[in-house]
């Protein structure tokens, strides 16, 4: 059917052009405009009030629509009550107007818009972020795309929010079901994408939601560094490791940091008997903290324990521990070192031997194989360097026994290393470790290759001293920052640190040196060199000292006390004596057997746990002395 065409007056614009255009139609215009503009402003407070008076009616209304119907009688009767009381006071209708038109301008006055939403920068940002996406979250034949060039990011970005300065803070993403989110790599590459782009040199937390196909990064502040040593609320057998976020673990201790007290979060790691993970494997960057986080697991171990140092660095950091109740050696040497280890492999065995007996028995364990005894080896693969030099046997061998076995004899096993000299670890330090930690700064890689797992965080270039991942187990991976703890006795140590970490320091058994060795204040260092320190005298079975220190010599080493071969002069002391007090089973060799077996009938008639002592002395040479608080002098 044809149309029909419509009035020439509709069609044909040209006469109300003319109109438009006439001068009078444009002054009245300009009148109206002025009248109205007036108007508005002589009737603004009337508007607004009535503005407000509709308002309450509303609000009104609606709360008389919630109000339950048995409630409304009781209402009604209370409103009514009021308008009564309000006519019988004097001026009470007149009060009642001017109250009601102030709630009216109150209510009706403008209120300017909330902002919701990005703002343009915020969206670029938003944009850009989805466009990189794109590659990893589409595929060919995906009709329903959340991801595609130009898309619209508002579907696959389901929640998000800014700082300050406009950096994504948090950001949740819906992600197709058909990407691969069980496998590590595809989530490392999504996670690289967001990390650049959300902005590098801060560090992110990414939860995927694989049930829900949901990614959450949110931006991690950094770990608070100011929680030092001091004695930490734990159970026997809990060791602090460091502190951690406070939604990554369930509970928390109450920590002094400065002047406050408050709850952190920390990362405790359980030892003993039923422990899962009896033994710790320390690996970082040289400089990252690792002497300091060994330095604070002794501090720790020293209030129920005894504790064996070997410092295969040689640096001294562990001076300030010599000579304390409860530390048995503080070996730096390779002679030292290889002395004090394969006593503690046998006196692993004696308590296995003796716990065992008393099982069969039906006696309790006895007394001196319960308490807990700690190797701390530091850096044991520059010993390894020195063994292979000399043609000596590798230390980490006299490991292998308390790694295997010291979760029931309650012998911990912690060692630190480097990641360059990681490959120098022996197969039972890889094998028996399974609690993890790595120090400074790693890649993803890294962490995963010691950890056994990436870390869910994107781990950035440059962290403080002492910041770190943890893995325990199978657990996930935590961030950690261990507690300050450093060497009373460096220089560098401000005045409170030393004094903290001094407190929590078990005393002397050893009277301190003359000439300021054992000075507290820390301030008298004595710089010795490590072939000067070998020089002095033989170690068990007639070897020269100096052969164990030869593969340092002439490198300064500065430590207030040298502290080497356990067994120097008394050859194995302690060992015997520990084997000789528990009968061994028929055809089994004895651990005094399988040690040089040196034991005097005075080592033989000392209780083990009971005060054997590896003793230091200031020219290097180190006895094994049970009780007596002799000091020992090479040159005396
Ligand atoms: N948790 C920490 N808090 C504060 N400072 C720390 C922390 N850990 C280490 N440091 C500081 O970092 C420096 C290096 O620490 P430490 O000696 O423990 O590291 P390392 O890894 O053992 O290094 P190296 O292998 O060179 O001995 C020291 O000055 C120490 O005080």
């Amino acid at each position: 059917m044809a149309r029909r065409p419509l009035p020439r007056i509709l069609t044909d614009s040209a006469p109300l052009a003319r109109m438009a255009n006439s001068s009078s139609l444009a002054r009245s215009r300009e009148l109206a405009r002025t009248a109205a503009d007036g108007a508005s402003d002589v009737f603004h407070p009337l508007i607004v009030i009535g503005r407000g008076l509709r308002r309450l009616g509303a609000a009104g209304r609606g709360r008389w629509m919630e109000t339950p119907r048995e409630s409304r009688g009781p209402m009604a009767f209370f409103v009514g009550a009021c308008v009564l009381v309000m006519f019988l006071v004097p001026y009470g209708p007149l009060l009642a107007l001017i109250a009601v038109m102030g709630a009216g301008a109150w209510a009706g006055r403008e209120r300017t818009p909330v902002e919701t939403g990005p703002g343009e920068a915020e969206r670029e940002r938003l944009t850009a972020l989805y466009e990189a996406l794109v590659p990893y979250f589409s595929a060919e034949g995906d009709t329903g795309l959340l991801y595609a060039h130009g898309g619209d990011w508002e579907r696959a970005f389901t929640e998000y929010a800014f700082d300050e300065s406009g950096r994504i803070e948090r950001l949740q993403l819906k992600y197709p079901a058909y990407f691969t989110d069980g496998e590590d790599q595809a989530r490392v590459r999504i996670e690289q994408v967001l990390y650049a782009k959300a902005g590098r040199g801060r560090e992110y937390h990414f939860g995927w939601d694989e049930l829900t196909n949901q990614l959450t990064l949110t931006a991690l502040g950094a770990l608070p560094a100011d929680i030092v040593a001091q004695r930490f609320v734990t159970s026997p057998g809990e060791t602090v490791l460091g502190f951690t976020d406070p939604d990554a673990v369930q509970r928390t201790l109450p920590v002094t940091a400065g002047e406050e007290t408050r709850d952190a979060p920390p990362v405790v790691w359980r030892t003993g008997q039923r422990s899962t993970e009896p033994h710790l494997l320390v690996l970082g960057q040289p400089g990252t903290g690792a002497t300091t986080l060994l330095r604070s697991i002794a501090v720790q171990a020293l209030q129920d324990g005894d504790v064996l140092i070997v410092d295969g660095g040689g640096t001294g950091e562990y001076g300030a521990l010599a000579g304390r109740r409860g530390v048995l050696g503080v070996e730096s040497g390779l002679a030292g070192a290889l002395a004090a280890l394969e006593w503690a492999s046998h006196e692993t065995e004696r308590r296995l031997i003796a716990a065992n007996r008393a099982r069969q028995a039906g006696r309790p364990a006895p007394e001196d194989t319960r308490r807990p005894l700690w190797i701390i080896a530091d850096r044991p693969t520059a010993l390894a360097h020195v063994a292979v030099a000399e043609g000596r046997e590798d230390p980490q061998q006299w490991l292998q026994v308390p790694l295997r076995h010291g979760r029931a004899a309650l012998v911990t096993v912690v060692v630190a290393d480097q990641f360059e000299s990681a490959e120098l670890l022996s197969d039972p330090v890889r094998a028996h470790t399974k609690a993890r930690v790595v120090l400074g700064p790693a890649t993803a890689e890294e962490v995963r290759a010691v950890l056994g797992a990436p870390p869910h965080t994107t781990p950035t270039a440059h962290v403080p001293p002492g910041r770190g991942y943890a893995r325990l187990g199978s657990a996930p991976v935590l961030r950690l920052q261990v507690p300050a703890t450093p060497d009373p006795l460096d220089d560098a140590t401000g005045q409170p640190l030393r004094e903290a970490v001094l407190a929590l320091l078990p005393e002397r058994t050893v009277p301190a040196d003359d000439g300021g060795a054992g000075d507290e204040t820390g301030t008298a260092h004595e710089t010795v060199t490590a072939d000067g320190a070998g020089a002095a005298g033989p170690v068990a079975g007639g070897e020269p000292e100096g052969a164990a220190g030869s593969g340092d010599a002439g490198r300064p080493v500065n430590i207030r006390k040298s502290t080497t071969p356990a067994r120097a002069e008394a050859g194995a002391a302690a060992e015997p004596t520990r084997a000789a007090e528990a009968p061994e089973p028929a055809g089994r060799p004895t651990p005094a057997g399988t040690s040089s077996g040196a034991g005097t009938p005075d080592d033989a008639a000392e209780p083990v746990g009971a005060g054997a002592r590896v003793r230091t002395v200031k020219d290097g040479a180190s006895r094994a002395v049970n009780g007596s608080p002799e000091t020992v002098r090479a040159d005396g």
